[in-house]
């Protein structure tokens, strides 16, 4: 093979379909088996925590946007899966309908302070209260909490190797970055260039040259 063929993809035809490689990987419960589609004009629902009888129900009045799963060791994730699945939606949108009694932050200290349901541990909603942050106004929802469909999709994959920090063996980091490929979940390391350009921007704006 010459080099004109490695740049250009020698070896295959263009239209060549690739047989998913990783299918046995499992990443979240809500992409493991096709990404649900979003829908135009798709303007919210409700989050209702686990909990079988008097659960947490929390109203997100908007469509959200940059979901994406996360692999920090930080947000919550179902029972079994490896990463969260995670987006943002403008914290006017958020409103606790049920039970919010059951609610409590499960970490004052974070930037994004969670409300969890002390019951079943499920987090409803993360809050930045910090003003003097990038993403203050902006409220983390996990949408997988609604029976509504039409959600944002996810489009990207945060923090992946964090994983490692909730005890996944680092030699398993190359199958679950394949199959984040693979399924259309680019990974990153850190948030995706757009949102890290978002912070970069706002530091830059507060720093003083
Ligand atoms: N390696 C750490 C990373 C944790 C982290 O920085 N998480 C991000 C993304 S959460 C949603 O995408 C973050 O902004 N955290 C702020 C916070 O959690 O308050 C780890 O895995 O713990
Ligand atoms: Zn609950
Ligand atoms: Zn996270």
């Amino acid at each position: 093979m010459g080099l004109l063929d490695i740049f250009f993809g020698g070896g295959g035809s263009a239209t060549e379909a690739t047989a998913p490689r990783y299918t046995h990987v499992k990443i979240h419960p809500q992409v493991d088996n096709g990404i649900p589609a979003e829908k135009p004009g798709f303007s919210g629902g409700t989050l209702t925590c686990k909990c079988a009888t008097n659960p947490v129900v929390v109203e997100v009045g908007a469509q959200t946007a940059h979901n994406h799963v996360c692999g920090c060791t930080k947000c919550w994730k179902p029972a079994g899966a490896v990463f969260s699945q995670i987006a943002v939606v403008g914290r006017d949108h958020v409103t606790v309908r049920e039970n919010g009694d059951k609610l409590d932050i499960v970490d004052a200290s974070a930037a994004i302070q969670r409300h969890a349901c002390r019951e079943c541990g499920t987090h409803m909603y993360g809050r930045i209260e910090n003003t003097g942050h990038p993403f203050h106004g902006l409220d983390f929802v996990h949408t997988e909490l609604s029976d509504q469909t039409g959600w944002a999709a996810p489009t990207f994959a945060a923090f992946v190797s964090s994983i490692i920090e909730s005890g996944v063996d680092p030699s398993r980091m190359d199958d679950i970055r394949g199959r984040l490929s693979e399924i259309g979940l680019t990974p990153y390391d850190c948030l995706s260039p757009p949102l890290m350009d978002a912070i970069a921007t706002h530091v830059a704006k507060q720093s003083v040259h």
